[in-house]
């Protein structure tokens, strides 16, 4: 679905060749700072490499329009994104982004109890916690029907139990869509259980590349 060649992004990572699956799971795992969000950007279009070629679907990223990409593949960022309005208004605007048909009500309220937000959906989504936005942003981003869900530490901001239901929960969505889901965590026990597939960037690091040399000197 994603083929990267030759890619190097702001000094820090260099890839030779990586193929990312259709319908896979696949963990971004890193240190801080090593270029995990970076990364996920570049797969929608916000950042473009300094040398190299994407295909999406064997189509090059270049030639695509950026929001016709976004569509398909859908990306909810680390400090997600919440639009002035109800909650109600945050879910839709997915699918307005997308040119889909809204979600009947029925559905966002069903998604919202899934992700253990007990909300009103005329509830302004400006007063919601950072945990809670998270969640909405997950739930708008699936009811967006994308090909590709691009997460960046989807329950960073959630305590321990309901981060594992939110995980539990969009791992169901990702199998009955046939979806495919690149996430960036920081959990490799997590990596370890759910992903078909794990970019370690470790591996791609020109950082590292340079310690290593240095150290052969
Ligand atoms: N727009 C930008 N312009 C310049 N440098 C940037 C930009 N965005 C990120 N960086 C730098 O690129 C490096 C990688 O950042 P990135 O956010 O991708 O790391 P990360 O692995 O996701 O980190 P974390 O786990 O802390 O979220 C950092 O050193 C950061 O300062």
């Amino acid at each position: 679905m994603y083929k990267l060649t030759n890619i190097k992004i702001n000094e820090l990572i260099k890839i030779d060749n990586l193929t990312i699956p259709e319908q896979s799971i696949t963990c971004i795992l890193g240190h801080s700072g090593s270029g995990k969000s970076t990364l996920l950007k570049v797969l929608n279009n916000m950042i473009t490499p300094d040398e190299g070629q994407i295909a999406y679907k064997k189509q090059s990223i270049s030639d695509l329009d950026p929001i016709q990409l976004r569509r398909k593949s859908v990306m909810v960022p680390q400090t997600p994104v919440i639009f002035e309005g109800t909650i109600k208004d945050n879910l839709a605007i997915g699918s307005t982004f997308s040119e889909k048909e809204h979600p009947s009500i029925d559905e966002m309220n069903s998604i919202l109890e899934e992700f253990k937000l007990i909300k009103d959906l005329n509830e302004n989504a400006i007063n919601l916690s950072g945990g809670e936005k998270q969640r909405l942003a997950i739930a708008r981003a699936i009811l967006m029907n994308p090909e590709v869900l691009l997460l960046d530490e989807p329950t960073s901001a959630l305590d321990e139990e309901t981060a594992e239901v939110v995980v539990q929960k969009i791992l169901e969505y990702v199998k009955d869509k046939n979806l495919s889901l690149i996430f960036v965590t920081h959990n490799k026990e997590l990596a370890a259980q759910v992903a078909d597939y794990t970019i370690d960037l470790m591996e791609f690091s020109l950082k590292r590349e340079k310690t290593t040399n240095e150290g052969n000197h």
